[in-house]
């Protein structure tokens, strides 16, 4: 799915064209079950239901999960952990968040960087279960004082090799 600005969502809800942010919208936001307040349409929606593109982003922004980007196979993120050990003890961290969660991503591990890519497989499509698992990743990455990777997550896993 393609990244938006969020802008079509809020011109279906407002019927009209409008700047794209939603501040002038408080009476649309509404307390979620975790506590944040979001447009009604997004804390309605249930752990299986597929997030509208239109409003991963303000979704991802609203749970501290900045750094993610999606793309046509999910959310994904990359971490600067700078070296394999760093990069362990944030995968073991993740291990932790996705089995407490029973929602997990896909983690690749290299020396310098750790890269995650999260979709709910049951549903083909990015759901709150998601956006919660990316927030919790986020955490634990900034408790770890490890900051997002500025490049773009690559693609899939790097061709394995023959066994040396
Ligand atoms: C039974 C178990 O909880 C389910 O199979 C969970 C496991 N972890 C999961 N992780 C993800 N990303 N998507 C799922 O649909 C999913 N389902």
């Amino acid at each position: 799915m393609d990244e938006t600005t969020g802008r079509g969502r809020s011109e279906n809800r407002d019927g009209g064209a409008d700047s794209g942010g939603h501040e002038g919208d408080v009476g649309a936001l509404t307390p979620d079950g975790e506590g944040r307040t979001l447009p009604a349409d997004l804390a309605a929606l249930s752990d299986e239901e597929a997030i509208p593109a239109g409003a991963l982003r303000e979704l991802l922004d609203a749970y501290g999960a900045g750094e993610w980007r999606i793309d046509e196979d999910g959310l994904c993120a990359r971490y600067a952990t700078g070296d394999f050990r760093a990069g362990l003890a944030l995968v073991d961290r993740i291990g932790e968040i996705a089995e407490a969660a029973a929602h997990h991503p896909d983690v690749l591990l290299t020396y310098p960087t750790v890269e995650v890519r999260t979709v709910s497989h049951d549903v083909r499509a990015v759901t709150r279960r998601d956006v919660r698992l990316a927030a919790g990743i986020s955490a634990a990455a900034a408790e770890g004082g490890v900051g997002p990777d500025g490049g773009d997550p690559r693609r899939g896993a790097p061709d394995g090799g023959d066994e040396v």
